[in-house]
């Protein structure tokens, strides 16, 4: 640039700072609605304070949407942030935006100092999100105001009706407030009104309020945006003469009241205390339909105590060619008449600037949504390591359903809802009476010392066996198996199998063991048993009168557990949150006394957990929260029929199924929805699967499964579903917890129905309770009639099936296969290894051979997990129940049936509760226990290859 040049620049600098300046001469403050890191870094905002006069800066959500999520200026801080306290991305979000408000006040202060409080302010918005709420806005303004810290703070709170009062007692609390999305005359008159009785309750105490400022932000193009539409369709001449005009007509007139108000009596008795006026501020002023001047709402609204907020363009363009003249009360009858040829026209002012609050409340927390979306991607970057992470491969077809649901969940504010315990992101019913489980995922239900306490105690027995069914025990076991030191050893047993009590039972010396009794309601079957079973065991072996000091109950206050331990003295009663469900209890004292009898350090393991509780947040959308993320592809592929949720683990997180399948199973599947959790079924090559399927492959750092991943790229390749989640340490499986607790409650939601109860379990569990108490009468259970029998089986079921043998029979039933269906086994057998493996094999042999998916669980353990979705989710399940003859039996304490009994009762009550949901079911009961597992799997390797 020549010096020719250079000089001209400056010239033309020098006249367009006087042209900003001089409507400060007019008596309007010029103030920058814009706030950026870089800009104020780089000394933008002082050369514009210097230079242009300016004397105010107002942020909003949008402004900072645009500052901290398209750019890296913030990542330093926030990398701080989150390295010193990972905690919520609401409180990082806030830590940066309240960095940048203290500088531009401190920027600021000069002016403000100069004008003896009367400008240099800066504005920060309280959360839009609070927007139609009136103690939390208030209770947020109050944080920001002591947390920013400056005087020269205004807090902005929307004028909505909700607004008002709490606009009125931050006032009189003494701090200044910036009043926005004012759009109307009516609610401009409440904000005045709320400003000026604030004040006077603030000179009725004795309190001073001459250093307390209040902006009333009046939103002015939008107005035309709106109203110019309706004028360009109406298209006549008269529409046509007040385009353009509605919104300054509407400004002016405000102003109007504006000048009357401060004529009153009634404000003069405040002036005279030295009261501020609350100055009317002109926001939304930029242009933007292009056939208008660029400085259009900055010329024709100067006058006196006034503000014009304007983004840079605007700015740019007034210091280039804006004219100041009075133009805010220059022809009143003029815009008294554009607002009533509106009035003539139709054009309804009252009903645009009330869909325009409507439209700004919702445009600002859509802007915070995407804000909060990229602080909560930047601090899930900066724990990498520490978070596990969620990915997906997802055919093109379902990954557009998973992006729709994740859509309506944020415009909704699912994780907004969720966290406020609102029951209409479900069916609307008491959903929001079951959510105690989010506070203990904080780690707020457990009480640390008093478990570190227990640690301490029962580090000197050799084993811990848990007594409990479901939710009372699936969490700890996977506690145990994937964290536990070994020493003291878990034995969770939740089983009536005789076999299986006798294991356990032989297993632990009564004198060396600890006793814990789980069971929320108190009252389950199994537990009940069980006890009894074990606490006489263990007075046989320490004494009468000393066994009892070896037990620990935890269970729901008032619970006859609770009354039983009572009596019989146990050593410690742990009690639960009765809004939490079983299933949901694995982060209350059902998971963590258990973990902690373990020697697992609680406290610690919640340091970890805390991470993803806080990542799954109110204030994290669900694009970025990873249990939404998930809940969302859980629920969009259930409802296009992908229902089958297949985990495929790798070695060391195998136990975590066992948990995961009853949170899905019995929180999703009822009213004939629901999501088919598939437990350990050994993955397949690509044409063993259907279109039923989404994979979720839960994969630990360090863990050797190169079989399975070379499978899975091969699904892949196939177009099927494959989710991702990779955790770097085992300690991390705390956060699975967290995730999938979150995921479900959201699947539940996109599936429409309410994840929190359990409707047919109580079924089976009455079935069963009437054929124990016959029994308890009689002596006999109910006699039946096996449609067909030989030497290794007999065979029930509610209708007789064709076939001359076994495997015949086993080929009718499996005939009944179509896609989409899957295949049970219900097997009331002891739950060994040698079990598990023959159940494995003939899982392989059906789904290969007939192409569907399969499950398989143990008796009557799956009936507290899994089996809620057997009978109330999809009827596509054809189970095959299989009992067999015990060859030994254990009598129980104070019952008249013996353990083997009660496991067949269970059996055969949930073949029949399993029947009646239109499910088909055939049971084969074995004649010898040792070699019939093996027979069966011969016979239906017959069948499948027949
Ligand atoms: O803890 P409780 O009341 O003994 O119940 C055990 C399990 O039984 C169920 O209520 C129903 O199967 C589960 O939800 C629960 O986890």
């Amino acid at each position: 640039m020549s010096d020719d040049q250079l000089e001209a620049v400056r010239e033309q600098e020098a006249s367009t700072m006087n042209r900003l300046q001089k409507l400060e001469e007019a008596g309007q403050a010029v103030w920058l609605d814009f706030i950026d890191r870089e800009f104020m870094a780089a000394g933008g905002l002082k050369r514009l304070v210097e230079e242009d006069g300016l004397t105010g800066v107002t942020s909003n959500p949008s402004i900072f949407e645009k500052a901290i999520g398209h750019s890296s200026a913030y990542d330093a801080q926030l990398k701080a942030e989150v390295e010193a306290d990972p905690r919520t991305v609401e409180t990082i979000y806030e830590a940066l935006a309240i960095k940048d408000i203290q500088d531009a006040c401190d920027t600021l202060k000069p002016v403000y100092d100069k004008h003896e409080a009367k400008d240099g302010y800066v504005s920060i918005e309280v959360s839009p999100y609070l927007a139609m709420e009136t103690d939390t806005t208030l209770a947020a303004a109050k944080r920001l105001w002591a947390e920013v810290d400056r005087e020269n703070l205004m807090v902005k709170i929307p004028g909505t009706d909700p607004g008002v009062p709490a606009i009125h007692d931050a006032i009189e609390a003494g701090i200044n407030i910036n009043v926005t999305l004012l759009f109307s005359l009516d609610a401009y008159k409440k904000v005045l009104e709320a400003y000026i009785s604030a004040l006077e309750a603030r000179v009725a105490k004795g309190e001073a309020i001459d250093r307390i400022a209040s902006v009333a932000s009046f939103f002015v193009s939008r107005i035309d945006g709106v109203m110019d539409k309706k004028i360009d369709a109406l298209g006549t001449e008269e529409a046509k003469a007040i385009r353009g005009k509605i919104a300054i007509a509407n400004a002016k007139i405000a102003y109007q009241h504006y000048l009357e108000v401060s004529a009153s009596a009634r404000w003069q008795a405040l002036a005279e205390k030295g009261a501020q006026p609350q100055r009317l501020l002109w926001a939304s002023t930029g242009t933007k339909d292009k056939a208008y001047s660029d400085v259009l709402y900055v010329e024709t609204l100067i006058g006196r105590d006034t503000v014009n907020t304007m983004p840079p363009a605007t700015m740019d363009a007034f210091r280039d060619h804006g004219e100041t003249s009075n133009s805010l009360v220059s022809d009143v009858d003029g815009a008294e008449k554009v607002l009533a040829t509106a009035e003539k026209l139709g054009l309804d002012l009252d009903g645009v600037t009330a869909q325009l609050v409507k439209d700004g409340v919702k445009s600002f927390a859509d802007a915070a949504d995407s804000l909060y979306g990229a602080v909560a991607g930047k601090r899930g970057k900066f724990l990498a390591g520490k978070l596990d992470t969620i990915s997906a491969d997802l055919p093109a077809d379902l990954d557009a359903k998973v992006k729709d649901s994740i859509e309506k969940a944020r415009s909704e504010g699912w994780s907004r809802k969720l966290w406020a315990h609102d029951a209409s992101m479900w069916t609307g019913g008491d959903e929001g009476k079951w959510l105690g489980w989010l506070p203990a995922a904080e780690g707020k239900q457990v009480d640390i010392a008093a478990l570190q306490a227990l640690s301490v105690e029962a580090k000197k027995y050799k084993d811990v066996v848990l007594l409990g069914m479901g939710g009372s025990s699936l969490g700890p076991e996977v506690m145990g198996l994937i964290l536990g030191a070994g020493s003291p050893k878990l034995h969770a047993l939740d089983s009536t199998d005789p076999g299986q009590v006798a294991s356990v039972a032989d297993a632990t010396d009564p004198a060396n063991t600890l006793y814990i009794v789980a069971s929320k309601s108190g009252s389950t079957m199994e537990p009940e048993l069980l006890r009894a079973y074990f606490f006489a065991r263990c007075e046989q072996a320490v004494g009468e009168g000393k066994a009892g000091a070896r037990f620990v109950a935890i269970t729901d206050p008032g619970s006859k557990l609770e009354k039983v331990a009572k009596e019989h003295g146990y050593a410690h009663i742990f009690l639960g949150d009765p809004t939490i469900g079983g299933r949901y209890s694995v982060l209350s004292v059902f998971g963590m006394v258990p973990s902690a009898a373990i020697g697992i350090d609680v406290g610690a393991f919640f340091d970890v957990v805390t991470l993803m509780t806080n990542s799954c947040g109110p204030d994290a959308p669900p694009a970025a929260n990873p249990g939404f993320e998930l809940g969302a592809i859980m629920g969009a592929a259930a409802v296009a029929g992908r229902d089958k949720l297949t985990l495929v683990p790798s070695p060391t997180l195998k136990p975590f199924g066992s948990w995961l399948e009853q949170l899905i199973a019995e929180s999703t599947g009822k009213q004939g929805e629901g999501i088919v959790p598939v437990d350990l079924e050994p993955l397949g090559d690509p044409a063993d699967y259907g279109n039923d399927r989404v994979f979720v492959h839960l994969h630990l750092e360090g863990d050797a499964m190169s079989a399975d991943h070379a499978k899975l790229e091969a699904l892949k390749a196939t177009g099927q579903p494959i989710v991702t989640i990779v955790l770097n340490k085992k300690e991390d499986i705390g956060q699975e917890f967290v995730r999938w607790e979150v995921a479900t409650a959201v699947a539940g939601a996109i599936i429409g129905i309410d994840p929190f109860d359990q409707p047919d379990v109580e079924d089976a569990k009455i079935q069963t309770r009437q054929l124990i108490e016959a029994y308890e009468q009689s002596g006999s259970l109910k006699p039946e009639t096996p449609f067909f029998e030989d030497g290794d089986f007999a065979f029930y079921a509610p209708a007789k099936v064709d076939g001359g043998d076994a495997a015949a029979i086993l080929k009718a039933h499996l005939s009944t296969a179509k896609a989409g269906d899957y295949f049970g086994f219900l097997a009331y057998i002891e739950r060994n290894e040698t079990h598990e493996a023959t159940i494995e094999a003939m899982r392989v042999d059906v789904r290969d051979s007939k192409k569907i998916a399969t499950v398989a669980g143990f008796g009557p353990r799956f009936l507290h997990s899994t089996g809620q979705a057997y009978k109330g989710g999809p009827k596509e399940g054809i189970f095959l129940t299989i009992t067999r003859e015990p060859s030994q039996d254990i009598a129980i304490p104070g019952n008249r049936a013996s353990f083997g009994t009660v496991q067949l009762a269970q059996a055969r009550g949930d073949m029949e509760v399993l029947a009646s949901r239109g499910q088909r079911v055939l049971r084969v009961h074995l004649k010898d226990e040792k070699s019939g597992p093996e027979a069966l799997a011969r016979a239906l390797k017959a069948a499948t290859q027949a």
